[in-house]
């Protein structure tokens, strides 16, 4: 049977949580993949043999990645494409031409419904403008944010995911900066044709990586009014800090209440910057089964795991969606 659209599966099951996949990045990095290039996690499809050699070792890691993260539970699952926009693609691999990159695309996007099949509903992952100049975590878009031509870096990533049927919702992800965030808004229906939804990247008191505040960034989302594109179907955060996550959702939901709610924060370990190595986080104040259980109350429609949650995180998500959720 063919899969509901996603706006209409939401909207005529409103009590419905949706479990989303893990931290795909970091976990094809953990089972063996060099994501230490700029493409970071794209590594693996660039290379000719990914697509050539049917068994090649990269392919069955992906594989077993979606197909792992499934078996925990996941319902709606990610394309590993956060570092696949044009720009990083053909200033850093040698597909250069907008007809490659398509075929690239095409290629990515439809291995990864092969591997979770017609029923579960797929994300077209887009990582921020940061993402290129390595700085999502923050924010820093140089002197003048406001006039990066954000349209310009997205277009041929969105021009091919808007076009691809097998994809049923597109993610703006880790976006740290609020003059990003005015020009997402700001992209019409004609631009942004399709379910899309934006996740935040935000520091462990809730404000943007480049310091605006929550308060800010809803006051911005109201200041659209009925304007707002009606493909806009969730705001949350992404790659957020796990003991602070279920604070700053409630902090949201308070502003914008009407607003249906997509988080997934990191496990608990941290990011050191200088040393460039997750660290063990002695302080783990929560259980996801609490910190789910939060969520929900706080609106969320779709909950699952950033960098370094492992299909064993998404497990235990499900169980406490289950539980939790009236659904
Ligand atoms: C830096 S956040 C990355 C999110 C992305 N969906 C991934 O795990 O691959
Ligand atoms: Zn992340």
């Amino acid at each position: 049977m063919a899969r509901p659209s996603i706006k209409e599966y939401l909207t005529s099951n409103p009590d419905k949580v949706l479990v989303l996949d893990g931290g795909q990045g970091s976990e094809l990095e953990k089972r063996g993949i060099n994501v230490a290039t700029p493409v970071w996690s794209t590594a693996p499809f660039v290379s000719d043999s990914f697509w050539s050699d049917k068994s090649s070792g990269d392919r069955e890691i992906v594989k077993g990645v979606f197909s792992d993260f499934s078996t925990a539970g996941a319902e709606i699952l990610m394309t590993t494409t956060y570092q696949t926009s044009f720009k990083s693609v053909s200033e850093n691999t040698s597909i250069k031409t907008i007809e490659e990159y398509n075929t690239l695309l095409n290629h990515i996007v439809q291995f990864s419904r092969d591997c979770i099949g017609e029923e579960k509903f797929l994300i077209g992952c887009i990582g921020p403008w940061g993402a290129h100049v390595c700085a999502e975590f923050n924010g820093d878009y140089g002197k003048h944010p406001e006039n990066e031509d954000y349209y310009e870096y997205f277009k041929p990533q969105l021009d091919n995911f808007f076009n691809n049927n097998n994809l049923d919702l597109i993610a703006f992800e880790t976006i740290p900066n609020i003059h990003e965030l005015r020009a997402i808004l700001s992209w019409d229906e004609s631009i942004l044709s399709k379910p899309f939804y934006i996740g935040l990247s935000v520091h462990e008191n809730g404000c943007l990586r480049d310091g605006s505040t929550i308060e800010d960034v809803c006051q911005l989302i109201k200041s659209f009014g009925d304007k707002i594109n009606p493909n806009l179907l969730l705001l949350g955060i992404n790659c957020a800090n796990f003991n602070h996550s279920a604070d700053i959702m409630e902090s949201i939901h308070k502003q914008l209440p009407n607003m249906p709610l997509i988080i997934y924060p990191n496990n608990n370990e941290i990011y050191d910057t200088v040393k460039k190595m997750w660290l063990p986080n002695s302080k783990q104040y929560f259980t996801w089964d609490t910190l789910v259980k939060r969520y929900i109350e706080a609106g969320a429609r779709i909950i699952g795991g950033c960098c370094r949650t492992t299909p064993d995180d998404i497990k235990q998500i499900a169980a406490a969606v289950k539980k939790y959720s009236k659904n």
